[in-house]
C-alpha cells in the first residue's frame, strides 16, 4: 500500500514539472510565511535573521493587515490598530519602538476609564451619592462565582439588577451606565451580550497605560520587513502538508513548497474556509477556529478645517442603549491634526458597514451634530470596513459564552510543519498588536527548532531573535 508520505513526494516531484512551481535551490531550510500582517512580517524577519529562506505570501497590495497607517490627509492616521497597549520595558514591542524614536501620546493611565473594560475604575456615582458601578462590578463578580455555567455580561448584569433592584439606575445614570457598556464592547470589538462572563476581565494587561502611535505604526512594520522576500497580491488558496514539506497554492495557480509553513491569516479568514487544508486539520484546531470569537470595530475618521470641539480626549454620547451611544478619539490633543475618530463596534459596526462610505461619514457626523449643532462639515474623510474586507473578516478576537480561553493556545499549536501565529493564537494579549508579534517570535522560535531537528542540523544557525533584546533607547512619551 502506498503511504500518504510517498503519495506525497510522487506529488511533489510531478509538480516540480510544471512551470508554474517554484521553489528555491539553496541548502538552507526553506519557509513560507502567509500573510504579512504584525505576526507574518514578525516570523519571517526572525527566520530570515537565522538564515532561513522565507518567502512571504500577502494577499493585499500591501503589508501591514489590522495595522494600516494611511496618509491621504497629508499626515498618519492609523485605520487598524493605533495604540500600543503597556507603554513600558514588560512590552515586547517597546525596545524596538524605542529605538526608532517613534513618539507616544499617553491617552491614560493603567486604570482610567478609557480602556477599563473590566469596569472596574467606574467613577459614577447615583443620586444618593453611591459609587454604584464598584457595586455592580462586585455582584456580578458574586454571579460568576455562583453559577457553574458561563453566561453573557449582559445576562450577569441583568441577573443583578433583578436581585437588586434598588441598584437600577434611571435617567441620566442609566444613561451613563450604557456608554461604559459602549466602551467595553468597544474594547471586545462585541457586543454585551456575546462577551462571556468568564473571560471578561481575565486579560492580562501590561502596565505603563496605552500610548497613541502618534506618527503611525507603519515605521515599526517597515522597519522589521526590510530586506524580507514579500511577495503582495498573492493569496494563499490551499496548503497541503506531508511530512517532507508544505505544498502552498495561490490563488492565480502558482504553487510553491517548501519544508515548513507559517500560517498567520486572520482568524476571520481561517473560519470563511477560503484556506483550503490537506489533509483537513485536526477536529481540536478546527474547534479553535470555530469557538473564539471574532468582533468587529471600525474608524470613521473626519478631518476638519477647524477645530469647534473642546480639547479632550474623548467625546461621548450617551444614550438609553449601548448601541445608541458613541464616542469619538479627539486626534487633535495628541496630534495637533484636527481629526476626530469615531469607533463603532459589534453590531453598530455591522450595520454601518452596510451603508456606502460617503453615508457612514455622514452618519458619524450627524453624531457629531448631536453634541455640537454648529460643526462645520468635515472636508476629508476615511472608512474602514473590517468586518467585510476579505483579507480580515473581523478586527480582533475576543472570548464568547461558554468557551474556554485555552482556545488560543489551541490555535497556535502546530499541525506538523505547520505553524500558527497571529493575535488569536496569543492567550496572553489576545486582539492586540504586542500579541501579535509576540506570537510571530513564537512560531518563528517553533518552526526553527523543528525544521532544524529534522534536517539534523540544529547547532549550525543563529537562534532567531528574542523578546529580551536590551531596551538600549527609552520610550518618547508625552503625558507622563
Ligand atoms: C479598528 C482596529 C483597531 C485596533 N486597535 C488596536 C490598538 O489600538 N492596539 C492594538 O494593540 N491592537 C489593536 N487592534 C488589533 C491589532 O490591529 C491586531 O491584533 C493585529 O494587527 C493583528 O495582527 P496579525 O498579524 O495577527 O493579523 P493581520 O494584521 O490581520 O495580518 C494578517 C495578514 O494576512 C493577510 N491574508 C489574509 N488572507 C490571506 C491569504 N489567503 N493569503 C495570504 N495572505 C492573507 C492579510 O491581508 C493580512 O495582511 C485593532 C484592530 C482594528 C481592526
Amino acid at each position: 500500500m502506498d503511504s500518504g508520505d510517498n503519495k506525497f513526494n510522487r506529488q511533489l516531484r510531478s509538480n516540480l514539472c510544471n512551470s508554474s512551481l517554484e521553489r528555491k535551490a539553496t541548502n538552507s531550510p526553506s519557509v513560507i510565511v502567509i500573510g504579512a500582517g504584525f505576526a507574518g512580517i514578525t516570523a519571517a524577519r526572525s527566520l530570515h535573521d537565522a538564515s532561513f529562506q522565507v518567502t512571504l505570501l500577502e494577499s493585499r497590495n500591501r503589508i501591514g493587515g489590522r495595522v494600516h497607517t494611511n496618509y491621504s490627509f497629508g499626515f498618519p492616521i492609523d485605520l487598524g490598530a493605533s495604540w500600543l497597549h503597556g507603554v513600558g520595558n514588560e512590552n515586547p514591542l517597546a525596545s524596538l519602538i524605542g529605538r526608532l524614536g517613534l513618539p507616544l501620546y499617553r491617552t491614560s493611565g493603567d486604570n482610567s476609564v478609557l480602556y477599563d473594560h473590566d469596569l472596574e475604575s467606574y467613577a459614577l456615582y447615583d443620586m444618593d451619592g453611591n459609587q454604584v458601578p464598584q457595586d455592580l462590578v462586585a455582584k456580578t463578580d458574586v454571579i460568576r462565582q455562583e453559577f457553574r455555567e458561563d453566561m453573557s455580561i449582559q445576562r450577569a448584569i441583568s441577573i443583578v439588577f433583578e436581585r437588586r433592584p434598588d441598584l437600577r439606575l434611571e435617567g441620566v445614570d442609566h444613561k451613563v451606565l450604557q456608554w461604559y457598556l459602549c466602551r467595553m464592547e468597544g474594547w471586545f470589538a462585541a457586543d454585551a451580550d456575546t462577551i462571556s462572563l468568564r473571560g471578561w476581565d481575565q486579560e492580562e494587561l501590561l502596565p505603563g497605560g496605552h500610548g497613541l502611535m502618534v506618527r503611525g505604526y507603519l515605521p515599526v512594520l517597515n522597519t522589521l520587513a526590510k530586506g524580507l522576500d514579500i511577495r503582495l497580491n498573492h493569496r494563499v488558496t490551499k496548503i497541503v502538508r506531508g511530512h517532507s514539506g508544505v505544498k502552498i497554492t495561490v490563488d492565480d495557480g502558482r504553487v510553491l513548497v517548501a519544508d515548513a509553513a507559517v500560517i498567520a491569516v486572520p482568524l476571520g479568514v481561517l473560519k470563511s474556509n477560503s484556506i483550503q487544508f490537506e489533509p483537513r486539520l485536526p477536529d481540536w484546531k478546527e474547534e479553535a477556529i470555530r469557538d473564539i470569537g471574532v468582533g468587529i470595530e471600525n474608524k470613521i475618521v473626519l478631518h476638519f478645517d477647524k477645530v469647534f470641539w473642546p480639547n479632550v480626549e474623548f467625546l461621548g454620547i450617551v444614550a438609553e442603549t449601548s448601541y445608541v451611544c458613541s464616542y469619538f478619539l479627539n486626534l487633535h490633543k495628541a496630534t495637533g491634526h484636527r481629526v476626530l475618530v469615531y469607533m463603532p463596534s459589534g453590531q453598530l459596526a455591522r450595520d454601518i458597514e452596510k451603508m456606502p462610505d460617503e453615508a457612514a461619514a455622514k452618519f458619524a457626523f450627524t453624531q457629531l451634530q448631536r453634541m455640537f449643532p454648529n460643526a462645520s462639515e468635515p472636508i476629508q474623510y476615511l472608512v474602514s470596513h473590517w468586518g467585510t474586507d476579505t483579507n480580515s473578516l473581523g478586527s480582533y478576537s475576543y472570548d464568547t459564552v461558554g468557551k474556554s480561553h485555552d482556545l488560543y493556545e489551541r490555535l497556535r499549536i502546530p499541525v506538523d510543519n505547520l505553524f500558527f501565529a497571529g493575535e488569536a493564537t496569543s492567550i496572553d494579549y489576545p486582539g492586540s498588536v504586542h500579541g501579535a508579534y509576540s506570537t510571530g517570535l513564537m512560531a518563528a522560535e517553533d518552526c526553527r527548532m523543528r525544521v532544524l531537528e529534522r534536517h539534523g542540523e540544529l547547532d549550525l544557525f543563529q537562534p532567531v531573535m528574542g523578546e529580551d533584546v536590551p531596551v538600549s533607547v527609552p520610550l518618547l512619551i508625552s503625558r507622563l
